[in-house]
């Protein structure tokens, strides 16, 4: 049971689809790995990716995938809340991943509530910026700027992929819309940590507008498919169309089989680029299925499926 004075800190980590969430969750269960760490997770879909790829290095995971998390506040964040509130082994830390499409100041305003304060303290709310792709994703994409505008700490991520001249482009565009947030810069979301205990530069949550719906009308759509795909002819139909449509498919990401290869591959992409990687082995529960999800505006799911038909080794598996 948790006494009033040691609340549960709350990490609440945001930013567009494949910017780092993820990755910077990695950073800061390795961080903390003396202490009890709970996380939730939460994904845009119903398909769970993310789970998989967080490090087992927490004490216990929530997954919340029945719709973005700043849109079903009122029942499944609050029940997993008060579930932590009356756990025999509370934890120290609770990391909050939230969707690459939640909005940031209708989450963050869950914890300005009397009742939850007086056992969670929103120590930092984080958000991931994806230094290659996120000005497009401005002008797509509302929930991409309201996620930095909300942010008490910015890092902007993979700076591996832009030079120094354009960070500092985005580091002014990014002060424009958020003056208050500390700004850092970072590869594989690795930042100095002993930021995240810097007082807050002003009262966040005070100035977060909680009214605003999602405008964006981003899709997900999931796709099984039971024929082992062709690698080469999957990579390359994905990096055409990443290419073609890199103003429509923001995210891909998946667990594909395939064919001559043993084993469960991972597949992802974020703004152009795709990788194909292997994740281990099929579970033995598990059907050998590939899964995989696509996230953008203005998608169809018929296009989508027709554009991986054409990855069979073999076009007698294809239905088009
Ligand atoms: N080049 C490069 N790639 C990175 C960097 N950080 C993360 N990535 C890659 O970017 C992709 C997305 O990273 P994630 O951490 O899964 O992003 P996410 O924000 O959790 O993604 P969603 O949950 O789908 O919104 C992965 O392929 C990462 O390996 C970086 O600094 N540089």
């Amino acid at each position: 049971m948790i006494m009033d004075r040691d609340r549960i800190k709350i990490f609440l980590i945001t930013g567009f689809l494949g910017s780092g969430k993820t990755t910077f969750l990695n950073v800061l269960l390795d961080h903390y790995k003396a202490e009890k760490n709970f996380v939730i997770e939460n994904e845009y879909g119903k398909e769970s990716i993310d789970a998989v790829l967080v490090k087992k290095n927490y004490n216990q995971l929530f997954e919340m995938n029945n719709g973005c998390l700043c849109c079903v506040l009122d029942d499944e964040l609050l029940s997993v809340l008060e579930e932590l509130i009356s756990h025999p082994e509370a934890p120290d830390n609770l990391f909050i991943e939230a969707s690459g499409v939640a909005d940031t100041g209708i989450l963050a305003s869950v914890f300005k509530r009397d009742d939850i304060q007086k056992f969670f303290e929103l120590k930092k709310i984080i958000t991931i910026v994806d230094a290659e792709n996120i000005e497009d994703r401005f002008n797509e994409v509302v929930e991409a700027e309201r996620q930095v505008s909300a942010a008490e700490l910015l890092i902007i991520n993979k700076m591996d992929l832009i030079n120094l001249r354009y960070a500092d482009i985005l580091t002014n565009r990014l002060k424009t819309i958020n003056p208050f947030a500390t700004i850092v810069t970072a590869t594989q979301a690795s930042i100095e940590l002993g930021i995240l205990n810097d007082p807050p530069s002003r009262n966040f949550t005070d100035h977060i507008n909680s009214d605003l719906p999602h405008t964006s009308h981003l899709k997900s759509i999931l796709m099984t498919f039971d024929y082992p795909f062709d690698m080469q002819k999957l990579y390359s139909i994905l990096t055409v169309s990443l290419f073609l449509h890199y103003h429509q498919i923001y995210r891909i990401k998946g667990f594909v089989n395939l064919d001559k290869e043993d084993g469960k591959f991972l597949i992802q992409s974020t703004g152009k680029k795709l990788s194909i990687t292997k994740e281990g082995e099929w579970p033995e529960d598990e059907p050998v299925q590939s899964k995989i999800v696509v996230i953008g505006k203005n998608i169809e799911r018929i296009s989508l499926e027709r554009m991986f038909n054409k990855a069979y080794p073999n076009k007698s598996y294809s239905t088009y």
